[in-house]
């Protein structure tokens, strides 16, 4: 499917210590997997969790899903061996957490040769070079990591994400210029469906690709989200038809609803459908 309408509305993290969860995602309606081996993962289990990915990724099961593995950082004792582990893993990305620069990226694709890499954008120094980071020739797609976000920026956790937005807004800027994918952070939450929906609901607004999970109780509110919904289908085919309509006769602006549809706002409407054809075809 090509990479630009391929879905990424649930974007599942999975600790690579459990196989129970690990057996758990194969079942599950998500359109990508974050295959942990960093944060959800303790200090003990760290090597173990390796091997088991590993032979999870190997026996496979996941069926059409993005298979993304998150390694541990290079300034830890585990980064450089969990990079190696992964290029041989049959995976289709790996994910480097708390990448500050470009610098980074190269570092890990020294050992991952071709394998496409995805970004955690989660630090200060991350947000004031996220332009340089999403013109990296290797990076596929960026991870907000609000948690460690909020850590570093000192912010309060607030339902709006205001002191958040500075930061979200300049990723969101770098991925799009670069057409990169992009997908929102976690949210902590996971018996609260209503505070879930609202935060994915804002992610939609902003133009975020998605939002990453960590509990398969999550996963349904994202995908209603992030989804095109049936007003939406129903407008963009009436926008088409009605701009086709005036097309023929010469002019160039259609109104619908009151609204003016010019050549632009076509795009965005075959966009959109295009979207909901992708979801019609990974559902079936
Ligand atoms: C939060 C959890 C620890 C809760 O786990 P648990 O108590 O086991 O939940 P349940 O009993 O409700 O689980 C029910 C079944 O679902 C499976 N399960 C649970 N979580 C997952 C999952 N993430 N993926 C797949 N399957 C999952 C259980 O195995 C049960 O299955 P079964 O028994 O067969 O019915 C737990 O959900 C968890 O560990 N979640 C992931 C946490 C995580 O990944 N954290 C790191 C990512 S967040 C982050 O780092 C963001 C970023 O870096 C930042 O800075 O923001
Ligand atoms: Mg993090």
């Amino acid at each position: 499917m090509d990479p630009r309408i391929r879905p990424y509305r649930s974007v599942l993290y999975i600790p690579g210590s459990k196989p129970r969860a690990l057996e758990k995602a194969k079942t599950l309606p998500v359109d990508a997997v974050i295959f942990d081996l960093e944060d959800a993962v303790s200090v003990e289990e760290k090597d173990n969790a390796r091997d088991t990915l590993a032979a999870a990724l190997k026996e496979g099961g996941y069926g059409g899903r993005v298979k993304i593995v998150r390694i541990n950082g290079f300034d830890t004792p585990w980064g450089k061996d969990d990079a190696k582990a992964a290029a041989t893993m049959d995976c289709d990305g790996v994910l480097l957490p708390k990448v500050s620069s470009p610098a980074d990226l190269d570092a890990l694709a020294e050992i991952t040769g071709d394998m496409p890499l995805w970004a955690m954008m989660e630090t200060p120094r991350g947000m004031l070079n996220a332009a340089e980071i999403a013109a990296h020739p290797k990076l596929q797609g960026m991870v907000m990591g609000t948690n460690d976000l909020a850590k570093e920026l000192q912010t309060r956790f607030r339902a709006d994400r205001l002191p958040m937005m500075a930061g979200l807004g300049l990723c969101l800027l770098a991925a799009k210029a670069e057409g990169l994918i992009i997908v929102d952070g976690v949210y902590n939450a996971f018996k609260d469906d209503d505070g879930l929906r609202l935060e994915s609901s804002q992610g939609r607004d902003m133009g975020f690709d998605g939002k990453t999970l960590i509990h398969p109780a999550q996963v349904d509110v994202a995908n209603e989200a992030f989804a095109p919904s049936e007003d939406e289908i129903d407008l963009a085919r009436r926008q088409i038809a009605a701009f086709e309509e005036v097309e023929a006769s010469g002019q160039g602006v259609a109104v619908v609803e009151g609204k003016i549809v010019e050549n632009l706002h076509v795009v965005t409407a075959r966009e959109i459908l295009a979207k909901a054809d992708a979801i019609a075809a990974i559902s079936a």
